[in-house]
């Protein structure tokens, strides 16, 4: 019996892409190549697909989306139970995927892929509930009406989703759009990152053997910066959501009159008060900073620490850092080789930057390819990079402040604004601290965390426009639509 991915690739290591129900390699006769993080050697390929691929997809979208969102919720529902099942069951070579190409932890990679069924089921729950449900609205409780209108309300689909995921959850940030997305009504065409476009092509499949239409998923590659524009300003696309760096904001100026959901870069400060348990602080910082190489838009990228407290908290964190692993994602090592030679090389930048001009690092700075070692980098001041910028890799600056005044007003005055968290004994503070923190989410007595995945997360400023989690991503991929009945007479229930 045929492997249940077979069909997905030409060759060992070669993928097709997706289109109105099939499998295909591109007329362009190029493919585009992943590289394995940890060895510098091929992954994978995909295919370089052409602008007139782009436009099928789109075609054969936008052509299934009417009666796709004329299928009964329950039947929507069912096909992403359906996923969800697939996902569980054909986990292992879709997760072998994450540790090849992004190289992520093996175990942390299969936890990836059954999120991301669990996520297909919740919104499928979720969609059933709330799209099940829209509102009557009676004139007369506006000044001077009659009950002579009755305004039915419901949820209506966008049309056509264009889902652009990052590297880092290529497989967890694509479900969590094309699952609302097709709950909701809408087709999809998704453009996976390149790094973690194998495993995105193994979640696909997992929806076509699910026994969707054709033309309500397509699975299109190719270099972002070379069919990115075509994608994002194509003429058959009603919504574009979107994760990953600052290519968003290019995205939102140019893509006109359609709907964007942006979940953009972070720099996601803990601040640690005076009483906070420095211990359960210590234990989050490296945990929420350093697990997957910090390559996680949530990963605390920022200590803002009282002085009065900083050194016992430095020495906590320090002790940490050093007995972290470092190695093979294979060997599920906390730290493993950054996504690219690219990545590591801005990684280094900061650190030098921030060594010269004082910052302490209490950890000898060592690379090796991707490869770099945790560094815990102290008396961080704000006229150095690492101060505001984020960097995507295992390394936390440190800034001691004087009052949690100064903390917040360092947050406050970063562009990035995506999570933080506050480590504090005292209710009260917290509450103040969260309220005056200007940032997506403000964690207490924890790291920063996207998850669970039905909790609103969003980004201010430039971390993004729009918030995702389940249900106000079904709320984005909708529009509301009204049918007004109106009566001959006024009309009152009960007498
Ligand atoms: N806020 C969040 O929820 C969240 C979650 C994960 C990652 N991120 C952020 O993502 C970044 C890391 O991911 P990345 O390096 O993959 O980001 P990236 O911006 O380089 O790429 C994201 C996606 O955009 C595509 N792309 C590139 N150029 C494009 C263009 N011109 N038009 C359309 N698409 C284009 C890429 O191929 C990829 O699929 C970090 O900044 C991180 O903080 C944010």
């Amino acid at each position: 019996m045929a492997d249940f991915y077979d069909e997905i690739f030409t060759s060992a290591d070669t993928l097709k892409y997706f289109v109105k129900g099939e499998w295909k390699v591109s007329k362009s006769g190029k493919t585009v190549s992943n590289w394995n993080p940890s060895t510098d050697e091929l992954a994978y390929k995909v295919q370089a697909c052409t602008t007139s691929e782009v436009d099928e997809a789109f075609e054969s979208a936008k052509a299934a989306q009417r009666s796709w969102a004329r299928l009964p919720l329950w039947k929507r529902a069912e096909y992403l139970h359906k996923v969800d099942g697939l996902m569980k069951v054909n986990a292992q070579p879709m997760a072998d995927c994450l540790v090849k190409e992004v190289a992520k932890g093996a175990k942390d990679s299969v936890t990836e892929v059954i999120r991301s069924g669990d996520l297909a089921a919740y919104t499928a729950e979720e969609g059933i509930r709330w799209l099940g449900e829209g509102k009557l609205l009676l004139s007369d409780s506006f000044p001077g009406q009659e009950r002579s209108k009755l305004c039915l309300a419901q949820k209506v689909p966008l049309g056509v989703v264009l889902a652009i995921p990052p590297f880092n959850y290529p497989v967890n940030l694509a479900i969590s759009k094309v699952a609302p997305a097709l709950m909701a009504g809408n087709t999809v065409v998704l453009k996976p990152p390149t790094q973690g476009a194998a495993a995105a092509a193994h979640m696909v499949q997992c929806f076509a053997k699910a026994g969707l239409p054709s033309g309500v998923v397509s699975y299109v590659t190719g270099k972002g910066s070379e069919i990115g524009d075509y994608l994002t300003t194509h003429p058959l696309v009603n919504c574009v959501s979107f994760t990953g760096g600052d290519t968003g904001i290019a995205i939102c100026r140019k893509s006109g009159m359609v709907p964007v959901q942006m979940e953009l870069g972070g720099k996601d400060a803990c601040i640690v008060c005076e009483d906070a348990d420095l211990d359960l602080a210590a234990a989050n910082i490296i945990k929420g900073g350093y697990s997957y190489s910090g390559q996680r838009c949530t990963a605390v990228k920022l200590v803002l620490v009282m002085e009065s407290v900083a050194d016992e908290l430095v020495a906590k964190v320090k002790a940490g850092v050093d007995k972290l692993s470092v190695g093979r994602p294979e060997d599920n090592a906390t730290i493993t080789p950054v996504i690219s030679k690219s990545s590591a090389d801005f990684i280094e930048g900061l650190v030098k930057n921030a060594e010269d001009k004082g910052a302490k690092l209490l950890q000898a700075y060592k690379r090796k390819g991707n490869l770099i070692w945790p560094l815990l980098i102290d008396n961080v001041t704000r006229d150095m990079r690492l101060a505001w910028e984020e960097p995507f890799g295992p390394v936390i600056p440190v800034v001691r402040v004087k009052t949690i005044e100064e903390a917040v007003d360092h947050c406050n005055a970063n562009n990035l604004a995506l999570q933080g968290c506050v480590f504090t004994r005292n209710v009260d503070a917290a509450i103040a601290i969260s309220d005056a923190m200007e940032t997506g989410t403000v964690q207490v007595n924890s790291a920063p965390a996207r998850g669970p995945d039905h909790f609103p997360f969003q980004g201010f400023r430039d971390s993004g426009m729009g918030s995702q989690g389940i249900k106000n991503s079904l709320v984005m991929m909708t529009k509301d639509k009204s049918t007004v009945i109106n009566l001959a007479k006024p009309s009152y229930t009960m007498g």
